[in-house]
């Protein structure tokens, strides 16, 4: 059986290690507020690990000792939860900073009043157990009740949050209802649990950011980056995230294609030809539903995949499209000019024809459109 002092050690050189961890981390990414708020929570548990190393059990040491051990682990708890608000992008409310503070220094209060007041060590402790619970709830509600990112790994975070919290909670409930004195092994069953919670934590952290990262990156690597549309390598991940499952379901493709852009971009300048593509971009997505799909697939040529809607849907929209961008001009540096679209229509003959067939189609309806006068929609 481990000693305590052997686990008090472990603790303290796992705390240290993770400090090193995101010290790095922070270090490159120095933008990344979090990181700082995350590295701050590691240090202070690892600092009040340390003086706990004289007394895990932490029922003889002097009460000013105490204060602080109990001050750290809150301070610990609390920068988890700042740290999480910042890597959701979030601001501090002002009843949120009250509420941290309240956290952190009622403990602390509890020790320098305590003796006054003849309140025992005991009573103090289930005062920090019962914040340190309020804390963690707090974390597993800002993952879990907000679920603002589809992250995995945040799951780890709120589990051992949950952990922690109910941890903590049946400490202070054990304190307040029974007698139960703060033994040597109760002091070893909490490192060994703190242990193995503190890395579910501070590994969750790392695979958050890891994983936000991925996604971004793959996110980029789909996206067309002045329409923010998707570009041709996307349209593979998005056609295989949508619903085809069923036979019966109709799916149309339009290609469409700015009228003479060329002149567009000899009047306006490229980058005024760059903000016209913008402008387009979001025209386009105001009209479309969420299920349907717009790619910037060349230059100044969309496609839009619609799913579940008929070729005589399909049409309608196109039309709708066509006369919207025709209607409005498009002002670039205070200058209006006129923008018209000539779009080729088709459905995909499911299930034995390909995409590519069906833009096939679409291109040639487009080429149909472009011969007739262009600013038409072609089925
Ligand atoms: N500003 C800008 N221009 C682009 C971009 N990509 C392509 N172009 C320009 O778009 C123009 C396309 O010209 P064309 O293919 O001749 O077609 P068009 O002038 O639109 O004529 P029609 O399609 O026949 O109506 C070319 O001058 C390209 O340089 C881009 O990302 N930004």
């Amino acid at each position: 059986m481990l000693d305590l002092t052997t686990l008090s050690f472990s603790s303290v050189v796992s705390r240290a290690a993770y400090c090193a961890v995101f010290l790095v981390l922070a270090l490159r990414q120095r933008e990344k507020s979090y990181l700082w708020h995350w590295l701050g929570a590691i240090l202070a548990s690892l600092l009040g690990a340390i003086m706990l190393t004289r007394e895990p059990t932490n029922l003889t040491l002097p009460m000013l000792e105490s204060m602080l051990i109990f001050t750290l682990y809150m301070i610990s708890l609390v920068l988890s939860w700042s740290g999480l608000r910042r890597f959701y992008g979030l601001h501090f409310h002002t009843y949120a900073i009250v509420a941290t503070i309240i956290l952190i220094v009622t403990p602390a209060l509890a020790c320098l009043l305590g003796p006054w007041f003849n309140v025992s060590k005991t009573a103090i402790s289930s005062i920090y157990f019962l914040c340190a619970t309020a804390a963690s709830i707090m974390v597993v509600a800002e993952i879990l009740i907000a679920r603002r990112e589809d992250l995995w790994s945040q799951i780890v975070v709120a589990v051992a949050f949950s952990i922690y919290a109910m941890g903590f909670a049946f400490s202070a409930g054990m304190l307040i209802l029974t007698d139960l004195q703060i033994s040597t092994e109760t002091a070893r069953v909490t490192i060994i649990f703190d242990q193995v919670n503190s890395v579910l934590v501070y590994v969750g952290y790392v695979a958050m950011s890891g994983e936000r990262a991925n996604l971004q990156l793959r996110h980029q690597a789909d996206t067309d980056a002045l329409t923010g549309l998707f570009n041709r390598r996307g349209i593979q991940h998005a056609l295989a995230k949508l619903d085809l499952k069923h036979p019966e379901s109709t799916v149309c493709v339009l290609l469409g294609d700015l009228d003479h852009f060329k002149k567009i971009n000899d009047t306006l300048g490229h980058e005024g030809g760059d903000a016209v593509l913008k402008i387009f971009a979001k025209r386009l997505k105001n009209l479309m539903r969420r299920d349907d799909i717009a790619v910037r697939w060349g230059g100044e040529e969309f496609l839009i995949v619609l799913t579940h809607t008929t070729i005589d849907e399909a049409g309608a929209f196109a039309e709708r499209l066509r006369r919207h961008i025709e209607s409005e001009p498009f002002v670039i540096a205070s200058q209006a000019i006129n923008v018209t679209i000539s779009i080729g229509v088709a459905e995909i003959e499911r299930p034995q024809e390909t995409f590519d067939k069906a833009i096939g189609r679409a291109d040639d309806a487009l080429y149909q459109a472009k011969h007739n006068g262009r600013n038409r929609v072609c089925r």
